[in-house]
């Protein structure tokens, strides 16, 4: 072992550190230590190495030869998640974002100013443009290869390494074009350059036949047109219209000097997507920004711009505006871009605009004596925003070949430097809107901090008197009177449910899974269920005989569970528990079921809910008579927005409540435990499907 030792050592000669480590005198070496110069010590040492790690080889099969070097675009079929973030239908429409990046690197260099994009009825999918054409000429490091072959069958090689063909190119990594070759069952690529068109041909990153050149032609750009491999992306795997449409028509909106042109297959088109439509949007992100806002109602015009460094390479286009009641299908969002990438995990651009809008409001606060401004944070600033923010800057560094979120320290800088005058500007310019936002976001930042202090008064509350279950979200008033708990079916719903609420009276409690079988379950295994348990601790009263209803920490107890047979189930579960552990609680009616809406019916601006079927074939009949209309089915409460489940099943003053009350007689109360609860699962369901609005809830509140 030692002489293994030794040998590993011999073998960094150069490395200090390690020299520098040699064990420290007195060192009676027996031997000199051997260099690089002493040959004659070195080679049985190196024998014995040999010799020991064959011995290891044949114990475990692991071995040099174990380690393998993948050449070429091997890695890439072998790893594709390395390059595009995996195989499933994101990661295989990240192939067209490549090839789109590419034709608007050329754009944005101002070299093309057409882009084509077709989808064909066999699933092909080309991206042509109008640029310099990828370089065909012999390539100088590679002999026999033409550049084209290089760039298609080469990791690493491209123009935009230098900063000299490609300013600020979201091209960087050399990588793109050549990944989309590899995981390709076939890729065709035409050239257009210098009076000559040229073709060549790929099939899973492998040469078909060597570059072709077809004839002289007066066009200029490149075009490839290519099929995502079924063994890489699944049998079947195919591009969707509605997602390239999108993809196009947002690059579309970042840069003026572009117009895309979209044709795809009519037989591929399976919903609203168009067959072909010219995308062109001189308005940029104001654009983009005012047609997903829409006729929602906002706090202030949209707030957009471009500025440009002086001197050097680097620009900046945005467009914000604040919606108090969010964006339809989320509370704020940020859609940002670095060189045209987009960049939805965010990163160094987006945090640059936060700090610039902070700061600018800060400021101006102070401008106007506002001192409240002072506790504003950029999280008050984005909570209820809609931005779109597109940079330019020269090298920019992402994470990954994805590109997700944007990493360059640059990226930051120029954003600030770049946003805060204008922002300073618009503000003063106009103290009405600037007001407006200002108290808006103050507003924001005041609800964060009575939050924070609510948790506080509650933390300070659980440990002073009672023991309550953590996921508990109390309410913050203290007596009873005019209070409600939620009780909601699983973390996400909870989430949801505790931004809606009215914190002041509104506690939430969520139930993870099937709470237990409570008509079959013996009175042990009652007190061991953790969720009811939960429940018992948060009401504030002891289930069964000891039970007082003067003791309940609410008034009333609501249960919340999804508009499905699942969440019937579980309401049914929760309305026996109470029935068999603190049947006062439903003799005195403070026991609820909340009704959540389960479609949501539009026409243009009008928009209604609809409980259940019949609720939307009578709305489809009066309100939205002779109306082309929308219908979403919401899967579940977690999957609506904080602010439609306020609005449409927990605000006091919108919503409705049925309360849970007993049948007459005790024999029909026996029958409906039994049907809801007993062992006949079948009995159960059918009951259930039959009565999804639960026979014993009939009283609106
Ligand atoms: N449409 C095009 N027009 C002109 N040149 C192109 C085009 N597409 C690719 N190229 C050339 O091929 C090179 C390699 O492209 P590839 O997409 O593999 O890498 P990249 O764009 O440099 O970097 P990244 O891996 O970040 O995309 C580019 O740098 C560019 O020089
Ligand atoms: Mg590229
Ligand atoms: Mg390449």
């Amino acid at each position: 072992m030692a002489d293994l030792f030794s040998t590993l050592d011999d073998a960094e000669p150069t490395r200090p550190d390690v020299a520098g480590q040699a064990p420290a005198s007195p060192q009676p070496v027996p031997a000199p230590i051997p260099t690089a110069s002493a040959p004659v010590a070195h080679e049985p040492k190196v024998e014995l190495a040999t010799h020991a790690s064959t011995a290891t080889a044949a114990a475990t099969g692991y071995s040099a030869s174990s380690i393998e070097v993948l050449e070429g675009l091997e890695p890439v079929r072998k790893r594709p998640g390395m390059y595009i973030g995996g195989t499933d239908e994101r990661a295989l429409h990240h192939l067209f974002a490549e090839v789109l990046d590419n034709a608007m690197d050329e754009a944005v260099a101002r070299h093309a100013k057409l882009i084509t994009v077709d989808l064909d009825a066999d699933g092909f999918l080309s991206v042509r443009d109008d640029g310099r054409g990828i370089p065909v000429d012999p390539h100088p490091k590679h002999p026999g290869k033409s550049a084209l072959e290089v760039v298609m069958t080469v990791l690493h090689s491209g123009g935009k390494f230098s900063g000299k063909a490609y300013e600020t190119s979201g091209g960087l990594h050399g990588v793109g074009v050549s990944v989309v070759n590899a995981l390709s069952d076939q890729l065709d690529v035409t050239v257009w350059r210098d009076g000559f068109e040229w073709r060549q041909s790929f099939s899973r990153g492998l040469v078909q036949a060597p570059i072709q050149q077809v004839g002289p032609s007066k066009k200029k750009g490149t075009r490839i047109r290519f099929h995502p491999d079924e063994q890489i992306f699944g049998v079947g795997a195919a591009f969707k219209p509605a997602r390239l449409y999108r993809m196009a028509r947002a690059k579309a909106y970042l840069f003026r000097g572009v117009e895309i042109k979209w044709t795809c297959a009519p037989e591929r088109i399976t919903d609203a997507t168009p067959a072909e439509a010219t995308l062109h949007f001189p308005g940029g992100l104001a654009d983009a920004l005012a047609e997903r806002v829409g006729e929602l109602e906002t706090v202030t015009p949209v707030f957009a711009g471009r500025a440009e460094r002086k001197g050097e390479a680097g620009a900046l286009e945005w467009a914000v505006t604040w919606s108090p009641i969010g964006f339809g299908d989320a509370d704020s969002f940020i859609a940002s871009y670095c060189n045209t990438v987009s960049t939805p995990d965010g990163g160094t651009h987006e945090a640059g605009f936060r700090s610039a809008l902070v700061k600018g409001l800060k400021a101006y606060g102070e401008l106007t004596n506002e001192k409240r401004a002072a506790q504003i944070t950029a999280e008050d600033v984005i909570a209820n925003a809609g931005a779109m923010i597109s940079v330019f800057i020269r090298n920019p560094e992402f994470q990954g070949q994805t590109k997700d979120r944007l990493s360059s320290p640059e990226g930051q800088r120029l954003t600030e430097q770049l946003l805060r005058d204008p922002f300073d500007h618009w503000l003063t310019e106009s103290p009405k809107q600037a007001n407006a936002l200002l108290g808006f976001v103050i507003d924001r930042a005041e609800d964060r901090l009575r939050r924070r202090k609510d948790k506080e008064v509650q933390r300070a509350a659980a440990t002073r008197k009672l023991r309550l279950p953590g996921k508990l979200s109390d309410c913050s008033r203290q007596s009873a009177q005019g209070t409600e708990l939620f009780i909601v079916e699983g973390d996400s719903a909870g989430g949801s449910a505790k931004q809606a609420r009215d914190r002041t009276t509104q506690a939430i409690l969520p139930l993870r899974g099937k709470i237990l079988n409570i008509a079959s379950a013996t009175a042990d295994k009652l007190r061991q269920n953790i969720e009811l348990s939960d429940l018992a601790l948060a009401l504030g009263v002891q289930p069964g005989s000891r039970f007082n209803i003067e003791d309940l920490r609410y008034e009333r107890i609501v249960i919340m569970t999804d508009a499905d047979v699942d969440g019937a189930h579980i309401a049914a579960l929760l309305i026996t528990f109470f029935y068999r552990a603190m049947p006062e609680t439903i003799r005195q009616g403070r026991l609820f079921m909340a009704l959540p809406p389960l479609y949501r019916i539009s026409a243009g601006p009008l928009s209604e809910y609809a409980r259940d079927d019949a609720h939307r074939d009578e709305l489809l009949a009066t309100v939205f008579k002779g109306k082309k209309v929308e219908i979403g089915r919401f899967k579940g409460l977690g999957e609506m927005m904080a602010s439609q489940l306020k609005e449409t099943t927990m605000d006091p003053k919108k919503r409705t409540l049925a309360r849970v009350s007993l049948p007459d007689s005790e024999e029909e109360i026996e029958d409906l435990v039994e049907r809801l609860m007993g062992r006949k699962a079948e009995a159960r369901y059918q009951f259930i499907q039959e009565n999804a609005r639960f026979a014993v809830a009939d009283l609106d509140v």
